[in-house]
């Protein structure tokens, strides 16, 4: 393998920068999680969405109750149907988050150098002078020279769509602030964010808890995002819950979006099924020039344990604008290189002007990236820390992507049923789409036999490069393995990603030994 040391391979070459590139059934490996809201419910924009390239639907229950999310499930079920396209189901936890309700749902203009009260005096009208807050200790915990952030659901980067509030002192139950900033605030809950100091709530709520034992439980929800993870502790609490709950399958992502969280990083890795890297809160918490480093820590760390990381807030401008700024798009490309799993949009699909362009954009910059990415430089980074001597999967999944490369092949093509084989390939980021085949696994409780299947498919929507059809139970035992292999060729060929006399690597572990076999499209064997 080529490649060089530079993140983008040393043989791109300046006039690609010129030349348009071919589209694709498969718009990007990166993938996109659109966070479906006011502007993304309808079923013919989550149609539109899924057709730009979202995989992921996050629903965030800092907004809005069980019943207005079932109804954009119920639409995103058809959207899915109508356009054949899976889509995985993140629930995205309240968790110890202060809220303003704005009941009349009139725009409020704040004025810079002007004096603010924020209070947790809940019989206070909401004006551009009194915030009342939905949390009692608010004055206990600030102190003279804080700062505090106040924005629309999701607040965006934009000084124009969040105010920065700077506290004065505090009065009882009030907190005097000065407005540091003129801004615009409509909509009908409004964030506060206290910039680094931890609120006296736990990071699974009482709330969060009942929502996921409700909402989650009735829709076998995929994911749950555990917004402002803090601890290691945090997501073994949230799995032993989970596990209460029946939905022990459902895989928790975290969601590092504090310093605490940053502390922490390590842990919580260990624990979590993936990571969530929320720079909204990141970036308010931390000083802006410092949020790429933990970024880089953060998705590095994220590649080495094999495990998916997702990147926020990335195109804010895209709220109001049809194009993301110079910068935003570029960091994009950036989050690509960097090893990102997903990019995850926010305010830019849940309530903004552009909710498909957004993921459109997103998708063809990741496409770009992912095409001059050096793969073969993170490929031997991974491999040089995976400790010796490796498991016979990992070693064999590593060669599966070697073998990929030197015979120029068009897929690979895994089976897993626990979804673990697939994130193994792609641990070791793949130039080529892996077409993970999940075949479903028999399971007994005492009360009933269940196949287990659907959900690792889904999952599987949120790692990089993987494509995953469910397989047939059967196809294990009845006919040996072509069945499956065909299955994937069918599939592969029917959306345009494989032609006659490609080659597919086949990853397939056979009772206890993992093996590697190269194919051409015919199924004649090569190797
Ligand atoms: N060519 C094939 N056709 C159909 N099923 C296959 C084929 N190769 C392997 N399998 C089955 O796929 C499943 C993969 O599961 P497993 O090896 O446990 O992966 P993981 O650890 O990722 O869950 C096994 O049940 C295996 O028998
Ligand atoms: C994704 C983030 O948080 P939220 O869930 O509030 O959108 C973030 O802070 O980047
Ligand atoms: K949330
Ligand atoms: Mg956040």
């Amino acid at each position: 393998m080529q490649g060089g040391q530079m993140i983008v391979e040393e043989n791109t070459k300046l006039s690609s920068v010129l030349t348009p590139s071919k589209p694709s059934y498969i718009q990007s490996l990166t993938k996109i999680v659109g966070t479906l809201g006011p502007n993304s419910r309808s079923m013919e924009v989550i149609e539109a969405c899924l057709k730009a390239g979202m995989s992921v639907a996050r629903f965030d229950f800092s907004w809005l109750d069980g019943d207005y999310h079932q109804e954009t499930l119920e639409n995103l079920r058809m959207a899915m149907k109508n356009t054949k396209k899976l889509c995985a189901i993140m629930l995205d936890t309240t968790g110890p988050e202060m809220q303003v309700c704005n009941k009349t749902g009139n725009p409020i203009d704040f004025k810079a150098d002007s004096h603010v009260t924020v209070t947790s005096d809940l019989s206070k009208e909401l004006s551009a002078e009194v915030l009342p807050v939905d949390y009692a200790e608010l004055a206990k915990m600030v102190r003279k020279g804080d700062t505090v952030y106040l924005g629309q659901h999701l607040f965006t980067g934009h000084e124009t769509a969040s105010v920065w509030l700077e506290v004065m002192e505090t009065k009882g139950q009030d907190v005097i602030c000065l407005v540091r900033n003129s801004a615009t605030l409509a909509g009908s809950m409004f964030t506060v964010y206290v910039s680094n100091v931890p609120i006296n709530l736990p990071t699974l709520t009482e709330h969060d808890k009942q929502v996921i034992s409700k909402w989650g439980s009735r829709n076998n929800v995929d994911f749950i995002s555990l917004s402002y993870a803090c601890h290691g502790e945090d997501v073994k609490e949230l799995r032993e819950f989970l596990k209460k709950q029946n939905l022990s399958e459902t895989q928790i992502y975290a969601k590092v979006e504090t310093v605490e969280g940053l502390k922490h990083f390590d842990e919580i890795l260990r624990e979590a099924d993936g990571i969530i890297f929320g720079r909204g809160n990141l970036g308010i918490d931390l000083p802006p020039e410092k949020v790429f480093l933990f970024q880089k820590y953060a998705v590095s760390k994220c590649n080495l344990m094999g495990k998916p990381v997702v990147i926020t807030r990335v195109v804010d401008s895209m709220t109001g604008n049809l194009r993301p700024t110079r910068a935003e798009a570029t960091d994009v490309a950036n989050a690509v290189l960097d090893g990102a799993d997903g990019i995850m949009l926010g305010a830019e699909t849940l309530r903004g002007l552009y909710p498909v362009e957004s993921i459109t954009i997103v998708g063809k910059i990741c496409a770009e990236a992912e095409n001059v990415y050096n793969h073969s430089l993170h490929f031997k980074r991974i491999i040089r820390c995976v400790e010796e001597p490796m498991s016979y999967a990992e070693s064999v999944a590593s060669s599966a992507v070697r073998s990929a490369v030197k015979v120029k092949a068009a897929l690979i093509v895994v089976f897993t049923s626990s979804g673990r084989a697939a994130r193994l390939i792609a641990k070791y980021r793949p130039s080529v789409p892996v077409v993970a085949i999940v075949i479903p696994r028999l399971r007994a409780n005492s009360l009933k036999w269940t196949l287990s299947g659907a959900a690792q498919v889904r999952q599987l929507l949120g790692v990089r490069g993987v494509y995953p059809i469910l397989g047939s139970p059967d196809a294990a035992t009845s006919g040996g393995e072509e069945p499956g292999l065909r299955l994937a060729i069918e599939h592969g060929r029917s959306v345009g990603l494989l032609k006659s006399n490609d080659r597919i690597v086949v990853f397939q572990k056979i009772g206890d030994s993992a093996v590697v076999k190269i194919v051409e499209v015919q199924g004649q064997l090569l190797v």
